[in-house]
């Protein structure tokens, strides 16, 4: 095999597709606070991956890092091969999110926001309302499509927050805490079109608290502590012997055994 060949089959170069998500050396610092102390972290293409850690681990600003959101102190970001600090159109392109504390335009109705999004999108017309009424229809929103969304549900803004993010079919969603305030056939509904999204080769990136949850949707975890990533995998391998992810995640995390609440001797009991 010639050498230039043989290169690049090892380096990847034929038929391999790029990681969705190649993070090198990121830090983010608030002030005092270190936030994301300059982490690692490759996630394959084509599969459901759940960013988990405990309450400011550092999982949001690690997020805001990868999709553009938030320019890092220090470190590199490439999605699907490409720079997000040095290429952000091309990023922008393939990307879809639905961030933390989701900001949507509230004077619109939810027809009305898909349709001004895949336009900046740069979809044709037709085609943004086609896939919006299909999108509307699926996520259970049709019926509300001509309310503004000031008036819909913490439920209803999730669902037309991920509609909006993926009208324009990315290859890679990122998706924070999406099952937040959401009703169980609600939260049913956005898991079949994930399944989907991601069964047709495309990659789900989310952050959650409910291990359950990431268990039995995820195939790949990166577990974050204190601003590192302190475990990351295929699920099987992060969950290891441990009988549950729960299980492994208070183990990683130094939680086991910690007071659940005994000291709290005034609380509850005789009055
Ligand atoms: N804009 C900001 N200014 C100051 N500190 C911040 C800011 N954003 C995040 N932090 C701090 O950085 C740390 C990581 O926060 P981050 O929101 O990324 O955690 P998280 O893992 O998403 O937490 P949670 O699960 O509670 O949402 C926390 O200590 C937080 O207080």
């Amino acid at each position: 095999m010639p050498d230039q060949i043989k290169d690049d089959v090892a380096g990847g170069a034929l038929g391999e597709a790029p990681p969705a998500v190649r993070v090198e050396g990121l830090w983010k610092r608030f002030g005092e606070q270190i936030a994301v102390a300059g982490i690692d972290l490759t996630l394959p293409a084509g599969r459901f991956i759940g960013l988990v850690g405990p309450n400011g681990a550092g999982k949001t600003t690690t997020l805001s890092m990868v999709t553009g959101l938030l320019r890092p102190d220090q470190g590199r970001v490439e999605v699907a091969g490409h720079d997000v600090w040095r290429d952000p159109v091309e990023v922008k392109a393939r990307i879809g999110v639905l961030p933390e504390g989701l900001r949507l335009f509230e004077r619109l109705s939810g027809r009305e926001l898909l349709a001004y999004t895949g336009r900046l999108r740069g979809l044709p017309g037709a085609e943004v309302d086609k896939r919006a009424t299909q999108l509307l229809d699926v996520l259970d929103l049709a019926g509300a499509q001509h309310k503004l969304v000031v008036d819909y549900s913490t439920g209803m803004r999730k669902k037309i927050g991920l509609a909006a993010a993926l009208l324009h079919n990315p290859d890679v969603l990122f998706l924070d805490e999406p099952f937040e305030g959401v009703d169980p056939v609600s939260a049913q509904t956005i898991r079949g079109v994930l399944e989907r999204y991601t069964a047709s080769g495309a990659t789900v990136v989310f952050s959650s608290h409910v291990m359950e949850l990431v268990e039995s949707l995820c195939d790949w975890v990166a577990v974050m502590v204190a601003g590192r990533i302190r475990a990351q995998g295929p699920l099987a391998e992060v969950r290891g012997e441990a009988p549950s992810l729960q299980s492994a995640f208070l183990e990683l995390v130094g939680a086991h055994g910690r007071d659940a609440g005994e000291s709290l001797d005034w609380l509850g009991g005789a009055r």
